[in-house]
């Protein structure tokens, strides 16, 4: 080694002159003690009271105290925090046993790590439940640890303190795994079917509803509180649904795992201070137990597996399953039963505007580009996913976005990659074990992996997410079979058929060799979220749809010029052309033909797409396969149509005449 610690990989050898300045250390004088007189030392004498320096309290968002406020006012901040402990303990509550559970405010970990002067402090903010303490299992004699609204930061450090597959990505996102499930589970979910949900709700064949009894809803909801009463701690959120003032939903999620907290943190409405602490009873709360399984001797139960809603308790219970998405879609079907009993349609959609007030909706299945499509950097976006159409306009109903992050670009996406960021949770994504890059074309967890974000994370969000009468009504599909065309334009009847057909058809399992493309129906593209029959949620579109003017098109974002293998993908920058044409009005005006077959309206030329990819068959070079897979498609239309020939749409017949009429004929 060179002088004075001068070491260099250099081979110059030269970095007394041009490289780092040296160290000087040989002016001590032989009597002086050597001491880092650098930095003022800081304000503390001990190592306990230098930790209690580096946090103050935190300041709420909008000033408390002074002059009296709401229903609120009259209770001090002593009361208001006593009530909703209350509110936590009864919502924790069991049903049979007759007291507790005990709960207090904060981390239990925190209890070990601090000094008694310390403690004294966190005792200050511990409000005791009153109980009875005898003739009760030990679940009442421990506490319950509360950790309440927590921050996205106190999250992270839950995570990564306490859950394996939690880890900061070279982003800042919150990369963590869900467990054996990484998609939803629709077979697994229940309804309750009381004498109320039997009249209102839709049953039997072709519903997403599976029957269940009161009482069993009662022993898996049991089978949850015990179990997050088991716990030294869960996870409570108090949030909002709809950001529609006169329509919003309380919602409580009760979860064990911070990787749920952060979730629904991010995609539920998050209150402000104030908003909280007037938050009172929740209108519908969550039990997710997802990482206890249900018990497979209890009645109905046909895995470890179960998603239970209960509309009359106005609850939701999860077993045997992490994966958060089911908090998400759970809380979504809840809003497809309360909203059209206010006359509200709810509706899986994305939804944006443009700088002149012209919304659009986005309808589709699962991966159909909903999200993609309705992040637009020219366009404010009002929500990805779920919303709201009443006679004010659209609302999101959530607070955030749950995109698909597969095969996810920087070029092509933009607004989602930089949405990646520091709050974010990534979900089942892989990243380098050293640089923390994800690697976003890597499927090994799964094919689905998701990253949910604060909707403010898109630099164009439109807040609050509100907006006026939509003018477009959007229906995308990914045809893997490369015949429907890139995009037509519907009449309101086609509009109408297409909504209740919810076509799409993606590719099956991409690792073992995909064969066929599967087509899929799903009634008003989102069959597993709805609560009543299609057609009424159909109707209400209709009714709508003729009142506001709108106008409803086809997007076809899957294949052109033959199916999956053969064809290719439409690029995603000619569907960006197609939707741009429809924002702006151009689309309207353009010259169009007839297809034959579906009767589908397409136009002959769009700026910026390429024309002979707009008429299908003109991108096929086998015409006779292209007639074939045509009439093969219109075939499963048709068949799936038949389960909804019996029904009325609207009041007179006549439009359900003519939604009959508008599909395919051959
Ligand atoms: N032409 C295209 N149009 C739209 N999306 C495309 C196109 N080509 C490729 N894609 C990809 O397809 C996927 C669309 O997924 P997206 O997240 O938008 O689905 P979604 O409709 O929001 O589904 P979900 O309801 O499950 O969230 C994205 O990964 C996107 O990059
Ligand atoms: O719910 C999910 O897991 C993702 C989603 O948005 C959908 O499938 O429509
Ligand atoms: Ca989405
Ligand atoms: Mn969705």
């Amino acid at each position: 080694m060179a002088e004075n610690g001068a070491f260099s990989f250099t081979k110059s050898g030269s970095m007394g002159r041009h490289g780092l300045a040296k160290i000087q250390t040989g002016n001590n004088t032989a009597e002086e003690v050597c001491h880092d007189d650098s930095a003022r030392p800081v304000k503390a004498q001990t190592i306990d009271e230098l930790h209690s320096l580096q946090q103050k309290k935190s300041t709420p968002t909008t000033p408390i105290g002074g002059t009296p406020r709401g229903p609120f006012a009259a209770i001090s901040d002593e009361q208001r925090q006593r009530q909703q402990l209350q509110s936590i303990s009864a919502s924790l509550a069991s049903l049979m046993r007759e007291t507790g559970p005990k709960v207090v405010k904060g981390d239990p970990a925190r209890k070990s790590q601090i000094s008694p002067k310390a403690s004294q402090v966190v005792h200050h903010h511990e409000y005791h439940i009153p109980t009875l303490e005898f003739g009760v299992s030990d679940s009442a004699l421990k506490f319950t640890h509360i950790l309440y609204n927590l921050s996205p930061a106190e999250l992270y450090e839950q995570a990564i303190k306490y859950e394996k597959g939690s880890f900061i990505t070279s982003t800042g996102a919150l990369a963590t795994l869900s467990g054996a499930k990484t998609g939803r589970s629709p077979r697994d979910k229940r309804v309750v079917k009381d004498e109320t949900t039997e009249e209102e709700l839709w049953w039997g064949k072709g519903s997403p509803n599976i029957e269940m009894d009161e009482h069993t809803f009662l022993v898996n909801r049991e089978r949850a509180v015990d179990y997050l009463n088991s716990l030294d701690k869960v996870f409570v959120n108090d949030q909002f649904l709809n950001w529609d003032p006169e329509h919003r939903i309380k919602v409580r999620i009760v979860s064990a795992r911070a990787y749920h907290s952060l979730f629904m943190h991010n995609m539920c409405i998050r209150p402000t201070y104030e908003e909280l602490e007037n938050f009172g009873t929740p209108d519908f709360t969550i039990y997710n137990a997802g990482q206890f399984p249900c018990n497979r001797y209890t009645h109905h139960m046909t895995s470890s597996t179960s998603i239970d809603l209960n509309l009359a308790r106005r609850e939701m219970v999860i077993l045997g399953t992490q994966y958060a998405g089911e908090m998400k879609k759970g809380l979504f079907s809840v809003m497809h039963y309360l909203m059209p009993k206010r006359q509200i349609l709810s509706l899986h959609s994305g939804c944006n505007m443009g700088k002149d007030g012209d919304v659009a909706l986005f309808f589709g299945l699962s991966g159909t580009g909903k999200t993609t499509l309705s992040t637009d950097h020219n366009r404010y976006l009002i929500g990805d996913d779920e919303h709201c159409w009443s006679e004010n306009g659209v609302s999101n109903i959530e607070g955030g976005c749950y995109a698909k992050c597969i095969d996810l670009s920087k070029e092509k996406e933009p607004d989602i990659w930089n949405a990646l960021k520091f709050g974010t949770v990534l979900e089942n994504v892989v990243f380098d074990e050293h640089t923390r890059e994800v690697d976003y074309t890597e499927k090994s967890v799964t094919e689905n992996t998701r990253a949910a974000y604060p909707i403010e994370y898109i630099p164009n969000a439109k807040i609050p997410c509100v907006g006026p009468h939509p003018k477009n009504v959007i229906l995308l599909a990914c045809d893997a079979f490369g015949v429907l065309p890139p995009v037509s334009k519907l009449t309101l009847a086609q509009t109408m058929y297409h909504f209740i057909s919810g076509y799409t058809a993606l590719v099956a399992g991409t690792e073992d060799g995909v064969k066929e493309p599967q087509a899929t129906f799903s009634a008003c593209f989102g069959a597993a979220f709805i609560m009543m029959h299609p057609t009424k949620y159909a109707a209400m579109l209709a009714e709508k749809m003729q009142k506001h003017g709108a106008t409803g098109w086809l997007v076809n974002t899957g294949w052109s010029g033959g199916r999956y293998g053969s064809g290719s993908r439409i690029k995603l920058a000619y569907t960006r052309k197609i939707i741009d044409a429809i924002h702006s009005g151009t689309l309207l005006k353009a010259n169009y033909t007839k297809t034959e077959v579906f009767g589908l309206e397409i136009p002959t030329e769009i700026e910026g797409v390429p024309s002979e990819i707009l008429d299908p068959i003109n991108a096929w070079q086998d015409k006779k396969v292209y007639r074939d897979t045509l009439l093969n498609l219109a075939g499963l239309f048709k068949k799936n149509f038949d389960g909804f020939t019996n029904y009325n749409i609207g009041k007179d017949s006549s439009l359900t005449d003519e939604i009959l009429a508008a599909g395919p004929i051959f």
